[in-house]
């Protein structure tokens, strides 16, 4: 089976990525399997800038082609945060929960019409010797009032998705892999890889 490196160390989106992978007849590598490399600072002010950082700095490292993925929440009543601060949303250390907190507590006040959200994913696909590919994708939804579900991981269990009347944590790993933001940038990529006529794994 073919291997994709995916520079990231949460697990969450590993899961994700596995799901969307697998049926495609890859399996996934993460920064969990490379514990001698430190961790790379998201210095970047836009997602993208990120993803590339991530995926560049891997891809150099390991000689071969890698992807990285920086994502995150986006709330309209907020103005568009936690946006690309969603993983240091409540503080450098703080948890999830805290950082999902931070954002219902916020949002307290505003009507459920106005809860307007979406999940944002930039993927950058770097290689040695290589342009990089950056690709993103989104999916849109409502925060919700309070949590429910226990799937997935980050903000999931307060994304409301109103077609389905359920969070994104109620969602199946399969079924997130269906509509999801991740799942959005993953075709993004394979369109861009296929039209290019590129062989980067
Ligand atoms: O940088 P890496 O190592 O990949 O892991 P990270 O958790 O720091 O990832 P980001 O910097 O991209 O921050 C993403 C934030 O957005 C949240 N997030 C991203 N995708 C999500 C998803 O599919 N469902 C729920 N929350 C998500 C996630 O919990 C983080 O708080
Ligand atoms: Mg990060």
């Amino acid at each position: 089976m073919e291997t994709i490196i995916i520079a990231t160390n949460n697990k969450g989106k590993v899961k994700d990525f596995e799901s969307l992978f697998h049926p495609m007849g890859f399996q996934i590598k993460s920064l969990q399997d490379f514990p001698e490399i430190e961790e790379i600072e998201e210095t970047g002010t836009t997602f993208e800038e990120n993803a590339i950082l991530k995926a560049e700095y891997l891809a150099k490292v390991l000689q071969t082609p890698v992807i990285a993925d920086d994502s995150g929440l986006i709330v309209d009543a907020l103005e568009g945060r936690p946006g690309v601060y969603s993983a240091r949303y409540a503080g450098l250390h703080k948890s999830d929960e805290d950082n999902l907190q931070k954002v219902l507590s916020e949002l307290h006040d505003v009507f459920p019409g106005k809860r307007t959200a979406r999940f944002y994913c930039a993927l950058a696909l770097a290689a040695p010797g290589k342009k990089t590919i950056t690709v993103n994708g989104t999916v849109e939804g409502y925060i919700s009032s309070e949590k429910r579900g226990t799937n997935g991981f980050g903000y999931d269990p307060i994304f409301f998705l109103p077609e389905l009347d359920k969070t994104m944590a109620e969602l199946t790993a399969d079924e997130k892999s269906g509509l999801s933001h991740r799942a959005n940038a993953i075709k993004s990529l394979m369109n861009v890889i296929e039209k290019e006529g590129k062989e980067f794994f």
